[in-house]
């Protein structure tokens, strides 16, 4: 029979740890509710000692997210965390106190400089009198992964016998490597069955090697029965088990591992998009599930595998995790199969093969000039069939431009071309890129409105390309321009360009 796997999300509380990712009380109550309607089993929801704020936090999922999932919160072996824990999550349904304390040499001497014995005892002392406040307690043997395991083993033990509930095996510093993390499970598992007492074994894992949703994978295939994980992989240092990972690799491989969760997998890509938005965290555009590119398809042998048959280059489907459906991106690697695909999908005829190679070739052209070719690119390729160049002389194009950055008034100077028409004109704005995109607006003569404006780096350093994403509306339609270039400037006003040549190409078709 397959095992159901218990997932803990620790977004709110290790995730939390990020440099950056301070979240508000509005922020965490958000990321809560959207955690309950993905259905995790455990939400740890912060730590409660640590400030009054993250307290307050706590204890107000507690109250309004509580009542239909487990919600728990951290404590060291410490008697006072122990209160604020059980003081802030005793609302909830279902609340779990979560202590922590490490089980390895490094930790023992180096962190706590106490006997083994001594601090075997805190945590039996810290868990029985957990026990006195609540019937559910969690026991994290920190650092368990570099822990010797003789060691490990007999507090185990005692804290079982203290009254733990689960035992949660972290792998803090993602030291651990699969087979061996695995094979470290399967012997605590094996000693687990011999004891009177019944516990979930869980684990914890850090990605500092990369491998935290492998080590965690290998744990399930061990017999852990519950993963501790965050949105997005955040985390301390390089983060946590990716949520997304974790629960997909168990999915898309069930009969593997024999186990499966209840998380609602359609709210992978709405939480992992609520979780960057709220933190300001960006998810890596290659990252698995949720990056924006886990779906897009964008050479021409892998388009034409697609177009014949989706099994050929997808495990997975973007429905099925929420994500919009399967991309194909056209670039100069394109091949005929997905370029014929856009242009059918859009309506028009392509059985005049020597017609479609002349706009084929006109596409190449195109896509080389312009890197990634979008739906009205295509769109005006092939209304234009014949007279690209002529009509070419409708779309706007940045010649230069000057932009004045201060407190008191922000300006902007474009010069556009339309064809062979030229046009300057200047704008003042509340900021250097308000004025940039008023000034453009006063050219165009179109009645926009800016409702989406973001920039992300592509890469680090001096050279990094700034990547400027937006949406327009006009007449009551939504068009998005995106562009490309290391001065951040220049992006916002092509990216702007792109998404108003947009509704010009729309224009036209109407
Ligand atoms: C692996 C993990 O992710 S563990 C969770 C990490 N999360 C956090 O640290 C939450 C944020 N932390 C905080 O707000 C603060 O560090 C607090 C409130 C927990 C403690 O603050 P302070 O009392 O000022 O102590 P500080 O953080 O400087 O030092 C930690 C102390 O806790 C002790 N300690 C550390 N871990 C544990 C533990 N698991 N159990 C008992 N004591 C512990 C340390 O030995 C040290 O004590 P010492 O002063 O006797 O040497
Ligand atoms: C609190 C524990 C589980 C932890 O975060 C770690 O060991 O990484
Ligand atoms: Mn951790």
């Amino acid at each position: 029979m397959k095992r159901k796997i218990m997932v803990f999300d620790t977004t709110l509380r290790d995730g939390e740890q990020v440099p950056g990712a301070k979240l508000n009380l509005h922020q965490k109550i958000e990321i809560a509710q959207q955690l309950k309607r993905l259905n995790v089993d455990i939400i740890e929801a912060g730590f409660p000692a640590s400030s009054a704020g993250d307290f307050q936090a706590v204890q107000e999922i507690a109250r309004s997210v509580g009542n239909s999932v487990s919600i728990t919160a951290l404590a060291r072996a410490v008697k006072s965390d122990i209160d604020a824990v059980y003081e802030s999550i005793k609302l909830a349904q279902n609340p779990l106190i979560h202590v922590v304390l490490g089980t390895s040499n490094i930790h023992v001497e180096k962190k706590f400089n106490r006997s083994k014995e001594a601090v075997m005892q805190m945590g039996v002392d810290a868990v029985k009198y957990a026990k006195t406040l609540l019937p559910q307690v969690q026991y994290s043997t920190e650092d368990a992964s570099r822990s010797d395991f003789e060691y490990l083993w007999e507090t185990i033990e005692a804290v079982v016998k203290a009254g733990a509930t689960m035992i949660n095996v972290p792998d803090t510093v993602g030291y651990a490597v699969p087979e061996e993390f695995g094979e470290l499970i399967r012997k605590i598992n094996e000693r687990l069955k011999n004891l009177d007492d019944r516990v979930i074994l869980s684990v914890h894992c850090h990605n500092d090697l990369g491998l935290a949703t492998a080590n965690t994978l290998s744990a399930i295939k061990n017999g852990a029965e519950k993963v501790e994980c965050t949105i997005n992989g955040l985390g301390e240092r390089a983060g946590n088990a990716s949520l997304e990972e974790v629960v997909m690799g168990l999915k898309v491989r069930e009969n593997y591992f024999n186990g499966y969760t209840n998380i609602n997998t359609t709210e992978l890509h709405r939480t992992s998009r609520l979780v960057s938005h709220l933190t300001g965290l960006d998810v890596q555009v290659n990252k698995a599930i949720t990056g924006e590119n886990a779906f897009a398809h964008s050479s021409g042998i892998h388009q034409d595998g697609l177009l014949k048959d989706k099994q050929v280059y997808e495990i997975m489907s973007p429905e099925e995790v929420g994500a919009d459906s399967m991309e194909l991106i056209l670039t100069a690697r394109s091949g005929r199969h997905a370029f014929k695909n856009a242009v059918e999908k859009m309506g028009f005829d392509t059985s005049d093969a020597e017609d479609f190679e002349e706009l084929f070739a006109k596409f190449l052209t195109l896509a080389d000039a312009k890197k990634e070719v979008y739906d009205h690119d295509v769109f005006y390729l092939v209304t234009n069939h014949g007279t690209v160049e002529q009509s070419s002389k409708q779309l706007y194009e940045l010649e230069s431009f000057q932009v004045v950055s201060n407190d008191l008034y922000p300006t902007a100077t474009v010069k556009l071309n339309k064809g062979s028409e030229s046009m300057k004109g200047s704008a003042v704005g509340d900021g250097p890129i308000d004025a940039l995109y008023s000034a453009i607006k006063t050219l165009v003569g179109l009645e926009i409105q800016l409702k989406d404006y973001k920039i992300n780096s592509l890469s680090r350093g001096m050279e990094a390309v700034g990547r400027v994403n937006i949406r327009v509306e006009y007449q009551g339609k939504i068009y998005s321009g995106r562009a490309m270039d290391t001065d951040i400037i220049k992006a916002s006003a092509n990216a702007f360009l792109n998404g108003i040549n947009g509704i010009l190409l729309d224009l036209v078709k109407d």
